[in-house]
């Protein structure tokens, strides 16, 4: 994934030489970029022949949620609204657009143009599709679902880390040289970043926990169902209980962070997590916790520290005059009014 995430970042940064001293706004940038990536990295394809799903999805995101939170009398609750129509008619256009490209992979193997359905993820979940009779057999509808979750989770969650740690390194200015000089000191100004050099960007990933702490994507947290009696601390949980983890609060709980739980200050993750949550490391959880955490942890975080040292070698960046903070739940935290930035070239 490294030399796809170089790349997208690289047409990324192409375009900001030309913003030379002026305002661009990142969460739009990194939209582009981080469906970019995980177009080449998961399906194959390019952030432009996926651009019409990622638009059918966020679409579709936005509608869920307002239909999530909407009231209706007993009566016509059976009654579908024009939201709900709306989103079953997206949901078949989506499944309709995934199978497309499915079709076209399948054919490039049966005109022997490619030699089987590939290694990326779309590769391996046409090939549990066409595992006939073995375990392994998926249906057509759930490899369109494991499309979707894929280009959900691997596109909204990362493009707002990106945008809210620039937002941050825009504010603290001193955190922004910290992370530059050790962005040097690894890759130097001209040398991409490699495998071993991102391991050594220790300063980064604390600037990414204390991002990811602040401004959690998935700040609505998670769902456990109870499938035998618990003890959790003073309660006792029976069967069928299903309740919710909430990311967001956890990490915002001055018992647990301190006073200063409101700041941004990456240096209490300087000692590790469980130093930094006062021996309790479970309450850090920006991916989740079990059997079900992120699958794409180590993806999300290595897709940050690549293209933000990327920005650092070439740009200093502060907040623009027309920054306004809104940060707005849809599925993840967005910048609602997006993040504008002035930059400028090293
Ligand atoms: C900053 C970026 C990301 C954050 C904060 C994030 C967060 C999360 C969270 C909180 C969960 C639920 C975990 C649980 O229930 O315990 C989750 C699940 C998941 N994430 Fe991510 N994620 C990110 C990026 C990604 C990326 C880049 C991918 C794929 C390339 C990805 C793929 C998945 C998948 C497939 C699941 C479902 C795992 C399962 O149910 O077994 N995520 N993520």
């Amino acid at each position: 994934m490294v030399p796809d995430v170089i790349a997208s970042a690289e047409m990324m940064l192409e375009r900001w030489k030309m913003k030379e001293g002026k305002e661009i706004e990142v969460h739009e940038e990194f939209r582009i970029l981080s469906s970019e990536v995980i177009s080449r990295t998961a399906f194959g394809s390019s952030f432009k022949e996926g651009q019409h799903i990622f638009g059918m999805l966020n679409e579709l995101m936005i509608l869920s949620d307002r239909n999530t939170f909407k009231m209706s009398l007993p009566i016509i609750r059976y009654v579908p609204t024009k939201d709900e129509k709306d989103a079953i008619r997206l949901v078949q256009r989506i499944a309709d657009s995934i199978m497309e490209m499915v079709k076209n992979r399948q054919e490039k193997v049966k005109n022997r143009e490619v030699d089987g359905f590939g290694k990326d993820y779309l590769g391996l979940l046409l090939k549990a599709y066409h595992d006939e009779g073995h375990s392994m057999k998926i249906s057509a509808d759930q490899l369109v679902d494991e499309c979707k979750t894929l280009y959900v989770a691997g596109q909204e969650t990362t493009n707002t880390l990106l945008s809210w740690m620039i937002l941050l390194l825009s504010i603290h200015q001193d955190w922004q040289e910290e992370a530059r000089r050790e962005v040097l000191r690894v890759f130097g100004p001209d040398k991409t970043p490699d495998s071993d050099g991102i391991t050594r960007l220790k300063l980064m990933g604390m600037i990414i926990n204390e991002t990811l702490r602040l401004y959690s994507p998935v700040f609505a947290g998670f769902m456990r169902d109870v499938d035998k009696e618990t003890r959790l601390g003073k309660f006792d949980l029976p069967v069928g209980v299903q309740f919710h983890i909430p990311i967001m609060a956890i990490h915002h709980d001055p018992d647990i962070w301190g006073q200063d739980v409101h700041l941004f200050k990456p240096d209490r993750f300087s000692e590790g997590v469980a130093k930094a949550t006062n021996n309790n490391p479970s309450a850090f959880m920006p991916f989740g916790m079990g059997p079900h955490t992120c699958a794409g942890f180590n993806f999300a975080t290595n897709e940050a520290k690549i293209t933000i040292a990327m920005i650092l070698q070439r740009f200093t960046f502060s907040l623009s005059p027309g920054y306004v903070h809104s940060p707005f739940p849809v599925l993840a935290v967005r910048p609602e009014k997006g993040v504008q930035v002035i930059i400028n070239s090293l």
